[in-house]
């Protein structure tokens, strides 16, 4: 029932004046040199499925250059369905269409969810905490419309607040905002910690398979209105079942106590922006400790744990975009991702160097040669 990329294809994107696949499979490995457009091919598949560019591009550095506009296509297919998605890219911004009529970026979402893996990803462990909030909720909203649409009202209201705040305005005007603020920020909470827990136990288990259990992974989401100080070192135990009310009363709280240091500093200092994921081995933070592997086994372990994650809410898999992170694993992280493509996910992979996989690996892709292709 699962739908699946059949072919797609490209017209001045990025560095391509044309591109075209076609008769896709389960596996398709791109090999070549460094710069010869292998990315550009995984950012074109993934903003087919309608998920933000992975390199966070702006439309413009999209199109190709010299040209006015970009135009993709893909050929989704399933047992039931046959849908032919479009994709134009001009200076003003992005024009999604099923079938030919034009459909918003969410309803072109919903069809398709993909998932990237790139290097980019180590940013989960080394980058700051915005980065793994965003992390989080980015997984959130191609789940869940609610998640979406609570990201954006938080965003908006505080947008709102810190341009307030921003401007010396103080009292009973700010308390009104924190007002409006308050349902939003313990909704969002809410959605993000039920996300964050299923995330982090799927983690664990995906983490001890490919450490060979040698190590035990776990993962605290740390309200900003915790009140305690919690150690940069080792884990802690923070409050996690709390009920819709007590998390409320909880950040009315913060936020009164923390309003002072918020006029002083002309900015909100309590919500679900100022929340913290943090990553733990055997106890200890994995962002100071954790050596280069074992943080490039977490963030894969979280990419993994995402396909398992949208495949059972959404029951579709998503298609699975590896950006030239082959290379960066050793055997035991290679074996596990190769277990995960044995599940029968549709799977891109960029590569420079095809040794890097597993005969067995290569005998069931097909391999594009971008250098062979760019020569024709
Ligand atoms: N808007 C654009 N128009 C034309 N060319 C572009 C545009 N954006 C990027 N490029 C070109 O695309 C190429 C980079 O492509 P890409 O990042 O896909 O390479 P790659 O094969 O993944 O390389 P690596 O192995 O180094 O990661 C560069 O040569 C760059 O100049």
């Amino acid at each position: 029932m699962d739908i699946r990329i059949e072919s797609f294809q490209l017209r001045d994107f990025r560095n391509y004046e044309t591109f075209r696949l076609d008769g896709i499979g389960p596996l398709t490995i791109f090999i070549g040199p460094n710069g010869i457009g292998k990315t550009n091919v995984l950012e074109a598949i993934q903003l087919l499925t309608a998920t933000p560019s992975f390199r966070h591009a702006h439309t413009q550095e999209l199109i190709r250059w010299d040209a006015e506009n970009s135009l993709l296509k893909a050929h989704m297919v399933s047992d039931v369905r046959d849908l032919e998605i479009g994709l134009a890219i001009g200076p003003t911004g992005k024009t999604y269409s099923i079938n030919g009529k034009k459909h918003s970026g969410q309803d072109v979402q919903t069809t398709l969810p993909s998932v990237v893996f790139s290097p980019d990803d180590m940013l989960l462990l080394k980058g700051s905490q915005s980065y793994r909030r965003d992390e989080l909720d980015a997984v959130g909203c191609q789940l869940s419309k609610n998640h979406r649409i609570l990201k954006r009202d938080y965003l908006k209201l505080m947008k709102h607040k810190n341009a307030l705040l921003k401007d010396g305005v103080t009292g009973p005007y700010i308390e009104s905002v924190n007002d409006l603020i308050v349902p939003t920020a313990t909704q969002l909470y809410l959605y993000r910690v039920a996300l964050f827990k299923n995330i982090a136990a799927r983690m664990a288990e995906v983490y001890a398979t490919i450490s060979a259990g040698g190590e035990r992974l776990e993962m605290r989401y740390i309200p900003s209105w915790h009140p305690m100080e919690v150690s940069k070192d080792v884990i802690e135990d923070v409050p996690f079942d709390l009920g819709k009310q007590e998390i409320s009363t909880r950040l009315e709280e913060a936020l009164h106590q923390r309003a002072v240091e918020e006029y002083e500093r002309g900015r909100g200092l309590v919500g679900p922006h100022a929340d913290k994921i943090m990553f733990y081995l055997n106890g200890r933070n994995a962002s100071l400790y954790g050596s280069q592997g074992q943080q490039r086994s977490i963030s894969l372990a979280w990419k993994i744990a995402e396909v398992g994650l949208i495949e059972e809410i959404l029951g579709q898999k998503p298609v699975l975009l590896l950006d030239d992170v082959a290379s960066e694993l050793d055997a035991a992280r290679r074996g596990a991702l190769v277990e995960l493509l044995h599940r029968d996910i549709q799977t891109f992979i960029t590569t420079t160097d095809i040794g890097t996989f597993e005969s067995e690996v290569v005998d069931e892709a097909s391999v594009v040669n971008m250098l062979e292709l760019r020569n024709k």
